[in-house]
Formats: structure tokens, C-alpha cells, sequence
């Protein structure tokens, strides 16, 4: 099997106490998956979930209390000079020096990560920004899209094969929107493995090919956005019976079937493998017939609340 861009095994996060009788917030609790070479992966979850937590122990900013992290194979711990090089971030905060230029904010991050003059590519990020008329003007005068564009070729100046954007296109209007998309798809197509934390569905569920879920520090889900999209795809058909019944009526095409009361009952069925007529069919062939009818289509936002909702409601 190819090794993974990014493993995480067993890690936890616990924030030093505040003071006697607290024992430090847990933000991440015994969290493992992989993010496979080569493609784009969602990072999702509520606000306060622990994603910030995640990347910043994946940029060396916050030490993890426990478990192992390895990125492009190199160990966190054991090699975190060829880790560092592996990975560019992208954070959520846009801060620049504003009396530099774009070019030079770039060279200087270049000189950070020691690549040598001859490597260096400044231009060519400033172009694929689409900045380089940019190239000599100062940082503070740039729009916030520019901003943020010019970051993300921050991030690429020592050419990592995984690029982490933490909330890119938080707060960004849809024009800007679609373009770092297709920055970040770009990227991608360019070889380079792209993790991005997101609360918007929509933009996961386009964008990426695998999604991981995290909610109050725990890992809720880890797997592709189809089979998550694939949850989506249930309807739920509710029906109000002229009779009582003892039981909810089963059939192999249906999910699920219950009883809300002795004369209602919820159906769950794949909405591309049968109709809802084909449902009530089926119903009133066990005998009662139908006085009402209520449906609820699911989407990835109801997959979403589902896993993320607090347990027992
Ligand atoms: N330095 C810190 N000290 C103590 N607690 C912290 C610290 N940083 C974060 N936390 C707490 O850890 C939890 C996870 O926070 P984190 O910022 O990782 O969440 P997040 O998923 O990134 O949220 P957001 O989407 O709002 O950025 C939260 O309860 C937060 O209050």
C-alpha cells in the first residue's frame, strides 16, 4: 500500500489546567486516520471541535500530549525537519509584514526554509496566484482575496507535497470563492495532496474526495464523500394509517421502518432505488390504507447534524 500524505494515530490533546480542580481541556481524544497521497480531503467539523488543535500540531505550533504523527512518512518527533519540509499551511489568519511586497513576503519565506537561490520560484507562484502584477506592491495594499491568495504561495515556496488550508474561503465572497477553488484544484492536478477545513458542505462535498469528521475531539467519521453523500441519499416518508397496526410494515428495499405511534410510521428508503409511490404501495398492500402523507429529503448538512449531534436526541 502507498504510505499516507499525513497519519495520525492515537493522538491526543489536553491544554495545560487553568489553575487547581481543572483538568485542561481535551481537545482532541485518541483521534487515528490517514489522508491518502494525491487527492483532496475535507477536515471537517463544528466550531471548537479541535481542527485549529489538529493543524497546529501538524505545523509544530501546538505539542500533541499524546500518540503519533507522521507526514510523508517522516515522524513528527523523530524528524521534524523533513516533516516541516513536507507540508505547507495555509493558516485562517491573514498576517503579512504590510511594508513588503508580494515577492518579497515570498523570497523571505524562501530564505526561511533555506531553498537555495537557484530553486527559488517566486515569480512563478506569483503567477499562479495570478499576482504578479502584484509582484512589487505593498502586502497592506492588496484586497483580501489577493491576500489570500498570496498565502497560499507563501505556503508553497520550499514545494511541499501536501498543502494544508485551514478555512480558506471562510468569510469570502462567491467570486473569490470558486477562484481558490480552482487554485486549490490546480494544485492538486499538479500533484500536490491538499487538506482543507471547512464549514461549508457544499464546498466539501465538491471539492474533496474523502472527508473526516471531528466533533468535541473525537474522530465521528473518516471515509470517501461518496459513501457520506450515499447517507444523504435516504428519504424518510411518513405515514398516517386509517388503523392502528402492531407492527411497522418491512420490505428489503427499506432502510429502515418504525413506528412514531400505533397509527403512524416513518420509512426510510433510498430515493434512487424506489419511488415514494412505490413505498405507499407496498404499505397498503399490508392493509391499512393512507389518510396522510409527510417526506423529508436528507442532504449532506442532515448527515452532518446527525453525526455531530449531541448523543441521546
Ligand atoms: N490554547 C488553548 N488553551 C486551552 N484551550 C484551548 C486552546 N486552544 C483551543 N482550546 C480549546 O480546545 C477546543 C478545540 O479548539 P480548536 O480551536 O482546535 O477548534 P476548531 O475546530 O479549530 O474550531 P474553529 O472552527 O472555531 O476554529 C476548544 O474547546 C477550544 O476552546
Amino acid at each position: 500500500m502507498t504510505q499516507a500524505a499525513i497519519s495520525i494515530r492515537n493522538v491526543t490533546k489536553r491544554y495545560a489546567s487553568a489553575g487547581r480542580g481543572d483538568p485542561g481541556k481535551l481537545a482532541l481524544d485518541d483521534i487515528s486516520f490517514d489522508v491518502p497521497q494525491g487527492g483532496i480531503f475535507g477536515l471537517l467539523g463544528p466550531n471548537g471541535a479541535g481542527k485549529s488543535t489538529l493543524i497546529n500540531i501538524l505545523a509544530g505550533l501546538v505539542g500533541k500530549s499524546s500518540g503519533a504523527v507522521s507526514i510523508w512518512g517522516f515522524d513528527i518527533d523523530n524528524d521534524r525537519r523533513n516533516a516541516k519540509r513536507a507540508i505547507g499551511i495555509v493558516p485562517q489568519e491573514i498576517v503579512f509584514d504590510p511594508f513588503f511586497t508580494p515577492y518579497e513576503v515570498l523570497e523571505n519565506q524562501a530564505g526561511f526554509y533555506a531553498v537555495p537561490k537557484d530553486d527559488r520560484r517566486s515569480h512563478d507562484l506569483l503567477s499562479a496566484v495570478h499576482l504578479s502584477d502584484k509582484a512589487n506592491a505593498y502586502a497592506r495594499t492588496l484586497s483580501g482575496g489577493m491576500k489570500r491568495r498570496l498565502l497560499i504561495a507563501k505556503a508553497m515556496v520550499h514545494s511541499p507535497p501536501v498543502l494544508v488550508l485551514d478555512e480558506p474561503t471562510a468569510g469570502v465572497d462567491v467570486d473569490l470563492r470558486r477562484q481558490l477553488w480552482e487554485l486549490v484544484m490546480r494544485l492538486n492536478e499538479e500533484g500536490v495532496t491538499i487538506v482543507l477545513t471547512t464549514h461549508y458542505l457544499e464546498e466539501a462535498e465538491q471539492l474533496c474526495e474523502r472527508i473526516a469528521i471531528i466533533n468535541h475531539g473525537r474522530l465521528i467519521a473518516d471515509t470517501t464523500t461518496r459513501d457520506l453523500i450515499a447517507m444523504a441519499r435516504e428519504k424518510i416518508i411518513e405515514l398516517a394509517l386509517d388503523r392502528p397496526i402492531a407492527t411497522a410494515p418491512s420490505h428489503p428495499a427499506f432502510q429502515n421502518s418504525v413506528m412514531v405511534d400505533e397509527r403512524t410510521v416513518a420509512i426510510t428508503y433510498d430515493k434512487d432505488r424506489m419511488t415514494a409511490g412505490e413505498v405507499m404501495n407496498i404499505v397498503q398492500s399490508t392493509g391499512p390504507a393512507i389518510l396522510d402523507v409527510t417526506t423529508r429529503e436528507a442532504d449532506l448538512e442532515d448527515v452532518f447534524v446527525q453525526l455531530t449531534r449531541p448523543t441521546g436526541q
